[in-house]
This record gives C-alpha cells, sequence and structure tokens, in this order.
C-alpha cells in the first residue's frame, strides 16, 4: 500500500484552482468547520498561529473527516520542524521567509527521503504511514510531497528565477504582508511597487512552470489573482469569526 494520493498536488500540477483558508486559531472544532465548509485546503498556520505539533497533529485529524486538504505552514525552514510535520500525515507544505536559491535547496531536500533528499526515516511509527499500516509509505512518499516556498522580501524577489529553478519546489508562495514591509511599505501590500513586485515574481513562477500562490483578504481581489495565474489562493482566514460576529451584532433588532 502506497502513500496516499496528494489531491491538492494532483489538482495543482492539473493547473486546477484551488481555493483555502488560513487556520490561525490552532483549534480542531475550526479546522472542522472549516474543512466542511467547502473549501479545497485549509491551511494550519504554525508560523503566525499559536500552534504545536499536538494542535496540528488535532486538526489534521479533524481534517481528514472533512474533502478539504490539509496543508501546514511550518515556523521555518529547518529540517527538524519539516521532518515532524510530515510525519505527522501533511503532504503540502509552505516554508516561509526563502530568500536564497541555497535555502530552497535545504528545504526541498528536507521533505523528501534519500534518493531525493534527506528527510530522516521515522513515519513508519507515526500517523503519515498509519502507525505503520502503510507499508510501502516510505518508497512512495516523495512523489506525494508538494512544496511551496515562500517569497517574501526584496532579496528572495531578487533570487525568484533561481528559487523556482530548485529542483524540489513545486509552487511559489507570495507573502504579500511580509514582502512590503521589507520594501519599506508597512501596511501597503497595494502600493504600485509591491504589486509591481507580486506582478514580476508571478511572471517568473509562471516562466518556470511553477504553481503560484498567495493570501488575499479583500474578496474584490480574488478575480485578479486569479487572472494574474494564482491557483492556490487563500481566501481568508477561520478569525474571520469576529467578522461574522459585528455583522450578526450590527443587524440585531434596535
Ligand atoms: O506575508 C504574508 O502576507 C504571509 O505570509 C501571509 C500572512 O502571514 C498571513 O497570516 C495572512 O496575513
Amino acid at each position: 500500500m502506497p502513500a496516499p494520493q496528494n489531491a491538492l498536488k494532483a489538482a495543482l500540477d492539473d493547473g486546477d484552482i484551488q481555493n483555502g483558508l488560513w487556520l490561525t486559531l490552532a483549534s480542531g472544532a475550526v479546522a472542522e468547520i472549516a474543512g466542511k465548509a467547502g473549501f479545497d485546503w485549509c491551511l494550519i498556520d504554525a508560523e503566525h498561529g499559536p500552534n504545536t505539533l499536538t494542535t496540528i497533529q488535532t486538526q489534521l485529524q479533524a481534517l481528514a473527516g472533512t474533502p478539504a486538504q490539509a496543508v501546514v505552514r511550518v515556523p521555518s525552514g529547518e529540517d527538524w520542524i519539516l521532518k515532524q510535520v510530515l510525519d505527522l500525515g501533511v503532504q503540502t507544505v509552505v516554508v516561509p521567509m526563502v530568500n536564497t536559491a541555497q535555502q530552497a535547496a535545504l528545504v526541498a531536500s528536507a521533505v523528501r527521503y534519500p534518493g531525493q533528499g534527506s528527510r530522516g526515516m521515522g513515519a513508519t511509527l507515526a500517523r503519515a504511514s498509519g502507525y505503520g499500516e502503510i507499508v510501502d509509505y516510505v518508497s512512495s512518499a516523495n512523489e506525494q510531497i508538494f512544496l511551496f516556498v515562500q517569497i517574501e522580501s526584496t532579496e528572495a524577489v531578487e533570487n525568484v528565477d533561481a528559487i523556482a529553478a530548485t529542483p524540489g519546489v513545486d509552487g511559489i508562495f507570495v507573502g504579500p504582508a511580509d514582502l512590503s514591509a521589507d520594501m519599506g511599505f508597512v501596511g501597503q501590500m497595494d502600493a504600485p511597487e509591491v504589486i509591481a513586485a507580486i506582478d514580476h515574481v508571478y511572471e517568473r513562477a509562471k516562466a518556470a512552470g511553477k504553481a503560484i500562490g498567495t493570501v488575499v483578504f479583500d474578496a474584490s481581489d480574488f478575480q485578479n489573482q486569479i487572472d494574474k495565474g494564482v491557483t492556490f489562493l487563500g481566501l481568508g482566514a477561520d478569525s474571520f469569526a469576529l467578522q461574522t460576529s459585528l455583522r450578526t451584532l450590527a443587524s440585531k433588532a434596535p
């Protein structure tokens, strides 16, 4: 029995648009609600969300019972955290703050087993292999991994061609908040200079044949992103609960 097929990878490899939600609340219940809502994917954010390996596992278990595919953004591209997260069973990972081709190569190596990388051997006892049930996991896992690296600094934009050309990098994810801040436009993700840099990254990622991802919080921008070639599109976050609460209060009888 081989590793489970990564349906999100298959869809992105086909160029299909995949809409998702950012999970920032580290809640299994919220992950389950979001997974049932109809998103193609739900991303467990361990960079900015208050997540531990235990909360990541809980959310993966919750999402397993829903149609949504699970994605994890790790806090950083260090091999030890990638190993632990992959052993929990996720197959699509987003790595923040990748600024050079050298960093991209190290991350690409960390997410695949020897032959294509240097991922540590431990999954035969872990959730990723069904605690040993998937006897061919190690020999089939590499091909089901989908790695997004984040371009979110001026340095990364300058290096985007080399990063995108790195073997094992499957997608290029633009972090508009961090990129704009690094460019000197803190909080101004729609500054013309920022938009121009993002458009450049999109064009170079397309030229390299890589999937393009980003996350936006303004519904009026969704189609614009898709028109530019984004297929892995975050439409918001679970912290929308606040917005829903405010709208509910605003609609109450006087
Ligand atoms: O820099 C960014 O923008 C991202 O990487 C996405 C944010 O971290 C996410 O929390 C949405 O603001």
